[in-house]
């Protein structure tokens, strides 16, 4: 089965997720893109409600992956780790992307719309799709920390 990627950004964001989903509907790994908002430019809601809209369709198994966009990347993603069980930081470079996978088994990606281009922000989002954390993996036990401590917080 394919992923299902949920899309969220601010209005210093929408222009890069609306060409991700672009994007993303091509992407073989792809079945369903879901886009949270904002709608357009015209929508001043700030970004830790589209964030947590967007982490939340995950925590609740409706969605797999996230790519979140705001000006910097930093505040749609402090505001989706509020959310239980969500991992997601900002990545601008793709050594960073494929760690955020395979170390941190994230499912969110968080780009700036005001910091990298758009040409790199549509090769991130592809490569983040592309890797896939291994449980067997040295990594795994460090991941099950986080998780172990948000379940007992
Ligand atoms: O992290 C926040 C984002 O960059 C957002 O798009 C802009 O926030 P600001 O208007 O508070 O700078």
């Amino acid at each position: 089965m394919g992923l299902r990627v949920v899309l969220a950004a601010d209005q210093a964001g929408v222009g890069y997720k609306d060409a991700i989903a672009e994007r993303l509907r091509q992407h073989p790994r792809v079945d369903e893109v879901i886009d949270v908002g904002v709608g357009d430019v015209s929508d001043a809601s700030a970004y830790p409600h589209l964030a947590v809209a967007g982490a939340e369709l995950i925590a609740e198994g409706r969605a797999d992956r996230g790519i979140f966009v705001c000006g910097t990347g930093m505040g749609v993603a402090i505001a989706a780790n509020k959310v239980s069980g969500i991992r997601a930081s900002t990545a601008h470079d793709s050594y960073s992307v494929e760690r955020l996978v395979m170390s941190n088994d994230a499912q969110v990606l968080c780009l700036g719309q005001r910091v990298i281009g758009l040409d790199l922000a549509l090769r991130l989002a592809s490569e983040f799709l592309d890797h896939e954390f291994d449980p067997d993996s040295p990594s795994a036990e460090k991941v099950a920390v986080i998780c172990e401590y948000e379940r007992d917080h």
